[in-house]
C-alpha cells in the first residue's frame, strides 16, 4: 500500500478526529474535516482515496452526504467507511446499502480500524490500476478509444457550456497496409509507436488530448482553440512525422511515412452531437486521402 494514499476523516467530534488521525497517520496521509459541506469542497479539489465518516444515518445531512458522493461521477468510486456509535443492524445495513464499503461501531479498536483501512486502500489501489490499464492502448501507450469517447463527451459538454470552440482531428498514417506488406507487421508496430510518441509530444505542447482511435488512426481533441492555433499545431504534427524520416518505399505519395488529417472545428453548432462530429471528421479524412491533400477542414 502507498503511504501516499490520502484518507479524509469527516467527524464533528474533535477528539474522534485526533484519535483516528493518530491511528492512521503512519500508513497514509490524513486530512480532517468537521462537516459534510467542507468535506465535499475538499474532495472536489483533492485526490481522496478513502473517506472515513461518523455521519449519523438518522439525520438527513449524513444520508445526503453519502448520496452526493455516490451520485457524482467524479466521487462515486471513493470508498467510504462509516464509523458509527449506533450498533443497530438496520443502521449498518442502511450504510452498506447506500454504498459504504465498511461499517465500524464505536468504541472501536484502533488496530481494527487500521487493518480495515489498509485493506480498503489496497483494494482501491488495485481498482485504480485496473481502470488505468483499461484506458490505455497496449501498443502505443496512448489513451485508448474508450477514454477518448469519455473525454470527448466531457469536453463537448464543458465547451458548449462555456461557449468555447472545440476542434476534433482524425489522423491516419498513409498507406499502412502497404507498409506492413513491405516491412512486416513487427516493423509496422514499431512505426506506429514512433508516430504515436511524436504526435503526442506535439499535441501535449498545445494542451490537446490525443488517443489511439482505431487501427492506425489517432484522434485529437482541442478545446478552446482558434483556427489559427489548430493550423499551427497541424503544421507541427506533419513536420514532426516528416522529420522522423521513416522510410516507406511502397507509399505512392512520399518516400517516408506520412499522415493525413481530417478536422472539424465546432464554433457554435454543438447541437450537431458527438457522433455526427466524428462522422464529419472521418469524411474530412477520407477527402484528404482521395484528394491527396495533407489535411481537410470542415467548420460548423
Ligand atoms: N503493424 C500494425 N498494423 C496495424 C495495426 N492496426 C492496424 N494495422 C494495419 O494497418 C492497415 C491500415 O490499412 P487501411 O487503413 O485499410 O488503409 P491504408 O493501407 O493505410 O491506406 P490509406 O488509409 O488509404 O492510406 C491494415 O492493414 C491493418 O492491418 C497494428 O496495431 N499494428
Amino acid at each position: 500500500m502507498h503511504s501516499n494514499a490520502q484518507v479524509l476523516i469527516v467527524d464533528s467530534d474533535p477528539l474522534n478526529r485526533v484519535v483516528l488521525e493518530n491511528t492512521l497517520s503512519e500508513d497514509c496521509r490524513v486530512a480532517l474535516q468537521d462537516n459534510c459541506e467542507d468535506a465535499i469542497e475538499f474532495i472536489a479539489t483533492h485526490k481522496v482515496d478513502l473517506i472515513i465518516t461518523d455521519i449519523s444515518l438518522v439525520d438527513s445531512q449524513g444520508v445526503t452526504f453519502i448520496q452526493r458522493l455516490k451520485n457524482n461521477s467524479e466521487t462515486y468510486k471513493i470508498p467510504v467507511i462509516i464509523v458509527s456509535s449506533s450498533s443497530s443492524y438496520s443502521d449498518e445495513v442502511k450504510g452498506l446499502q447506500m454504498g459504504a464499503v465498511d461499517y465500524i461501531t464505536k468504541p472501536f479498536s484502533p488496530l481494527i480500524v487500521r487493518a480495515r483501512v489498509k485493506i480498503h486502500l489496497v483494494l482501491k489501489q488495485k481498482s485504480d490500476l485496473l481502470e488505468e490499464l483499461a484506458s490505455i492502448d497496449g501498443l502505443t501507450e496512448l489513451p485508448n478509444r474508450r477514454l477518448f469517447d469519455k473525454h470527448l463527451a466531457d469536453q463537448w459538454q464543458s465547451c458548449r457550456a462555456a461557449g468555447n470552440t472545440l476542434g476534433v482531428l482524425l489522423v491516419d498514417i498513409d498507406y499502412f497496409k502497404a507498409y506492413n506488406d513491405m516491412y512486416g507487421y513487427g516493423a509496422g508496430d514499431e512505426c506506429l509507436i514512433k508516430v504515436a510518441r511524436s504526435l503526442k509530444e506535439t499535441v501535449d505542447s498545445h494542451q490537446g488530448f490525443i488517443a489511439r482511435y482505431d487501427g492506425v488512426r489517432f484522434a485529437v481533441i482541442l478545446p478552446g482553440h482558434t483556427m489559427e492555433q489548430i493550423e499551427v499545431l497541424l503544421y507541427m504534427m506533419h513536420d514532426a512525422i516528416d522529420k522522423l524520416l521513416l522510410p516507406h518505399k511502397s507509399s505512392p505519395i512520399c518516400a517516408h511515412v506520412s499522415i493525413s488529417t481530417g478536422i472539424v472545428l465546432i464554433e457554435k453548432e454543438f447541437s450537431l452531437g458527438v457522433a455526427k462530429c466524428l462522422q464529419y471528421a472521418n469524411s474530412a479524412l477520407s477527402q484528404a486521402h482521395v484528394n491527396q491533400e495533407r489535411m481537410v477542414l470542415l467548420m460548423r
